[in-house]
């Protein structure tokens, strides 16, 4: 794949380091300096006839430790601080290697070229004309094809990459059928823009290689992440395959630029399942209350408004309860924090079980809760907070079993009343409660 001496469009050595650091560590030192000698070695059987052979092994050695440790360095931190600092989250993780790949394989082309100037193979004035491409075709091959290198090195040893993979998603025949489909849109567009090249030799045609972003992003979204990976080392080697067969190496920069945009922008994408999720988890959090299982005071704000939009138009009553359990700190105090976490659930679960539908229950905080009871007037919505007060349970404790009881206050939203007033109201209403000795209701 060579286009200039010592530099290469794509340099898969680099990635199968990396991944070997990253996948076992240290141990991978000796086997790749031995296998970077070995193959300095070939290079100068190849090229060269006129050097020594001790002088052949001595550079071959220089290059090789160049190559292991730049890569080893890189490898082994991200592999110790991936672990350190327990970076979960798939996004920050890729951003993570990108950012370790990018230094580690200028760390690379910076020693290699200093190790080829030291031995004489190299000027400075060719040094200077070829770092850039040195370094972005190791930085190519080490992102596009690290995590191929990694995916295949753990089958062969059986290792554990769960930390490498989002979450699995779903396949249905569809995607499996169009899989094909979109790997045969990959080789056409590489096909179409390296012959372009070739024969119109223009340099806004290499461009249209970021094309393959389209059908990439298309595998990303809808395939599994083996399928990602598989298809970047396909579209790259394929890259690499006929831009050298058809020699358009003018536009290098254009081609080693365009593997590495589209591998880091389908490592993101491959984030983006995990982030949803992550999202409807969140949104699922603020929306229920962690301890009690009901609405949080949130979703309760939310619905309670929407509620008090409608109180104009149609008509209709709007009532609220606030309140609050009995001597609740006493429960604390004597049973200890989890029998007082038990009073609340079943407290909580008790006014579920009996009120309709449509009504709402949620968790203000602490021991307070809110009622939401639409289509009742403050005469019915009374009942039925008396009703509920009546039927709270007893909590087994090791005393026996002690009955919940709470005090309430009641109020009708007024139509032209906020929810904040109405709230202040029932406050108000939940104190007088509790100044007549609580275990009641009163509205107000
Ligand atoms: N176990 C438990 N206790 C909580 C939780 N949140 C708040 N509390 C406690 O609930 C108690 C609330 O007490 P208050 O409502 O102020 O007072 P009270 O003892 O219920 O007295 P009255 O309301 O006047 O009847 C405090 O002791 C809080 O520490 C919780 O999630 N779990």
């Amino acid at each position: 794949m060579d286009y200039q001496p010592f530099v290469s469009l794509w340099y898969p050595p680099a990635a199968l380091s990396l991944a070997a650091f990253i996948l076992v560590g240290g141990r991978a030192f000796l086997p790749i300096v031995m296998a970077a000698t070995l193959a300095g070695l070939w290079m100068y059987l190849e090229l060269d006839t006129h050097t020594a052979f001790h002088q052949q092994t001595r550079h071959s050695l220089l290059l090789a430790f160049a190559h292991t440790i730049s890569y080893g360095l890189g490898g082994l931190y991200f592999r110790k601080t991936i672990h350190k600092w327990d970076i979960q989250q798939l996004p920050q993780r890729i951003l993570y290697f990108l950012i370790i790949t990018l230094f580690t394989t200028f760390l690379a082309a910076s020693s290699g070229i200093i190790a080829f100037i030291i031995i004489g193979e190299m000027s400075w004035a060719q040094a200077e004309a070829s770092w850039l491409n040195w370094w972005v075709g190791d930085l190519a091959g080490a992102m596009v094809l690290t995590p191929f290198f990694i995916l295949l090195l753990s089958r062969l040893w059986n290792s554990d990459i769960s930390w490498l993979k989002p979450k699995r998603r779903r396949q249905n025949d569809e995607t499996k059928r169009l899989w094909s489909s979109k790997m045969l849109l990959n080789v056409a567009i590489v096909m179409v823009v390296i012959l372009a090249d070739h024969y119109f030799n223009h340099a806004s045609i290499a461009y249209f290689i970021f094309f393959i972003s389209i059908p990439q992003m298309w595998i990303v979204y809808t395939e599994r992440m083996e399928y990602t990976v598989i298809s970047l080392a396909l579209m790259s080697t394929m890259i690499a395959a006929w831009f050298g067969f058809y020699g358009v190496s003018e536009h290098a920069l254009t081609y080693q630029f365009a593997m590495c945009v589209i591998a880091a922008n389908a490592y993101f994408g491959l984030a983006v399942p995990s982030l949803l999720s992550q999202n409807k988890k969140l949104h699922h959090q603020t929306q229920i209350d962690t301890l009690t299982h009901i609405a949080s005071r949130n979703h309760f704000f939310e619905v309670a408004n929407n509620e008090i939009k409608q109180l104009k138009e149609q008509n209709k009553p709007l009532s609220l309860a606030l309140f609050d359990l009995d001597e609740f700190k006493s429960i604390n105090d004597t049973y200890g924090h989890l029998i007082g976490d038990q009073a609340l659930i079943m407290a909580a679960q008790s006014i579920s079980t009996h009120i309709r539908d449509r009504d709402l229950i949620a968790r203000f905080g602490g021991d307070e809760f809110l009622l939401l009871l639409p289509g009742q007037t403050k005469e019915r919505a009374h009942l039925t907070a008396d009703r509920l007060r009546q039927k709270l349970p007893a909590i087994p404790t090791p005393e026996g079993h002690i009955p919940i009881r709470a005090s309430f206050g009641v109020v009708e939203i007024n139509v032209n009343e906020s929810l904040t007033q109405a709230l202040q109201r029932a406050d108000q209403a939940l104190l007088n409660a509790k100044r007549k000795g609580r275990d009641q209701v009163v509205s107000s």
